[in-house]
């Protein structure tokens, strides 16, 4: 039977990739970019992982998929110092996408 779930999460990652206007999270961060990233962030995630696990049906529910948009932008803010454009933009992005995946929009939305 078709997976109602799906069709919301597609929604809610092209919004999330849309407001991601520099790319900053579109793929996982690696070490050359981000000198000892791995060592300091223990579980990465990033756009094109979640968009994966859309395709791949592992997510259950909208609400694991929140939480991995959660984890992505705590890593950005664990990892690049508050004043640096990093830090900036996963701070704006939290805010955009707290917003899109508020609780009252999640119940409301067709699950
Ligand atoms: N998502 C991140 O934390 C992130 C993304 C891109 C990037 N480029 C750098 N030179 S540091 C850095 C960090």
């Amino acid at each position: 039977s078709e997976d109602p779930l799906k069709p919301l999460l597609e929604y809610l990652q092209r919004f999330l990739m849309r407001k991601d206007v520099n790319g900053f999270f579109a793929f996982p961060v690696n070490d050359i970019i981000a000198p000892g990233y791995s060592s300091i962030i223990s579980h990465p995630m990033d756009l094109s992982t979640m968009q994966a696990k859309i395709d791949r049906e592992e997510y259950q529910t909208a609400a694991e998929y929140k939480a991995d948009f959660m984890l992505m932008l705590d890593n950005a803010m664990t990892y690049n110092r508050p004043d640096t454009i990093y830090y900036k933009a996963a701070k704006k992005l939290q805010g955009m996408g707290m917003k899109m995946m508020s609780k009252e929009r999640l119940l409301n939305m067709k699950r």
